[in-house]
């Protein structure tokens, strides 16, 4: 039986830059299960790292989000939270954008944690990999109001503002416990670090790029999140050791029941790994569903675009196919108002010049797309004139016509 561990409902992040304002990611809503491995696909600049970024509420100015909910499931923090901020608490569900920030940024290490695509940025040059991995245990094990429980996140434990407060500080080396360096020698045991007694004492420029992005796993896991965020995160390794990363995270999923937002680009890496897929184009979710649904039943013109010449899902290879025409620009006013895709879409008719809804698309209970064809199916008589992308974005969909 499976669980929603998070409900993201009409999420909205913006930039507000010199040009104007950035619609980085629109309205994107999805759930996450527990214990899955979710996976975020989309070409470059399709709002990928910003959506995980508002997940774990490290957007940063210009940039906000401006709408949405974003609903974690923790009993603990809803019974702490359920008088102090009632609009914020629905059953065992808490919307993290309608809490303070503190409490926020208390649940970033023990409920949520980031991998990112370079570990260097995880690391201080000058401390030893070990002191930065204890030290996160460490923040970890203070965080948690009540001493007895090792997992805040499953006892109720009442959330106090001003403990929260003293755990976002930044600890020192001198706090490190020798139970906290014991872990962290576990955690890089876990990760498939060789050696990890040795290797904890070693610093980041001392690891080559696969061990330190196991390192900066070892890192994420050491407040036992419940949802683990990777962007990226075999990139910038070798073939062969990303195939060995995915394996660990793979290996995580299952042994300790770990919820993976996975995000890239390779729809190989999603194949392998994922239960469910979400595809990105233009800040939008527009298209979701189970693997199958995805990659077998797509609906959306993009989402087969991106798969290009792939087969079924056993054929999948490493390299997204270039879909013809470029992203189009993310800035408000030179977004038109109908679908983003329209221009780049071998199947657009006149009603693409309309926004389309979300429509429920054939395959399994959870496939939607953000697509007419999911509707009804490709008339060509209706199709758009290919002049239609000239110049840049002249707000021509006023004289639609709706046939209903
Ligand atoms: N700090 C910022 N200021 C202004 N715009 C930004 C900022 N960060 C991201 N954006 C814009 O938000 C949009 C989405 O970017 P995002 O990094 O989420 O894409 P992505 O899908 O992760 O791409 P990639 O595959 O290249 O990592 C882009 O148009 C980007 O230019
Ligand atoms: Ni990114």
């Amino acid at each position: 039986m499976s669980e929603e561990i998070l409900r993201i409902d009409g999420l909205s992040t913006r930039f507000f830059t010199a040009e104007g304002q950035v619609n980085a990611v629109s309205d994107v809503s999805l759930t996450i299960e527990r214990e899955e491995v979710f996976g975020i696909v989309g070409e470059s600049g399709s709002g990928k790292s910003v959506t995980a970024l508002s997940l774990m509420d490290l957007v940063e100015s210009p940039g906000e989000i401006t709408d949405g909910r974003i609903e974690y499931r923790s009993e603990s923090l809803a019974n702490s939270l359920h008088e102090s901020h009632p609009d914020a608490v629905d059953g065992e569900f808490v919307d993290l954008l309608s809490v303070p920030e503190e409490v926020r940024r208390s649940l970033r290490g023990s409920s949520f944690s980031m991998i990112f695509q370079d570990p260097e940025s995880s690391f201080n040059p000058s401390l030893t990999v070990g002191e930065q991995i204890a030290e996160a245990v460490e923040v970890q094990r203070r965080a948690r109001a009540n001493p007895r429980s090792t997992r805040a996140k499953t006892s109720s434990v009442e959330y106090s503002l001003s403990s929260l407060i003293a755990s976002t500080v930044l600890p020192s080396q001198r706090f490190i416990t020798e139970s906290s360096r014991e872990r962290a020698i576990e955690l890089l045991e876990l990760v498939g670090i060789p050696d990890p007694v040795k290797r904890a004492d070693e610093y980041p420029h001392q690891y080559s790029g696969g061990m330190l992005q196991r390192a900066m796993i070892a890192q994420a896991l050491a407040g036992e999140p419940d949802v683990l965020i990777a962007d990226e995160p075999t990139t910038a390794l070798d073939v062969t050791i990303q195939a060995q990363v995915l394996d660990i995270l793979a290996d995580l999923q299952s042994e300790i029941g770990m919820t993976i937002v996975l995000i890239t680009h390779n729809l190989g890496v999603i194949a392998r790994m994922c239960d469910r897929v979400g595809v990105m184009y233009a800040g939008e979710i527009v298209e979701r569903g189970t693997l199958e649904d995805v990659f077998e039943d797509h609906v959306h013109p993009y989402t087969r675009g991106l798969l290009g010449s792939v087969p079924d899902l056993e054929h999948v290879g490493g390299r997204l196919e270039p879909i013809g025409g470029n992203v189009p620009s993310l800035l408000d006013h030179e977004l038109g108002s109908g679908c983003y895709f329209a221009d780049r879409c071998p199947k657009a008719m006149e009603e693409c010049l309309e926004k389309p809804p979300e429509f429920r698309a054939e395959g399994s209970e959870e496939h939607v797309a953000k697509c007419y064809l999911a509707d009804h199916s490709y008339d060509p008589g209706r199709a758009l004139a290919d002049d239609r992308a000239e110049g840049s974005s002249e707000d021509a969909p006023e004289e639609v016509p709706t046939d209903d």
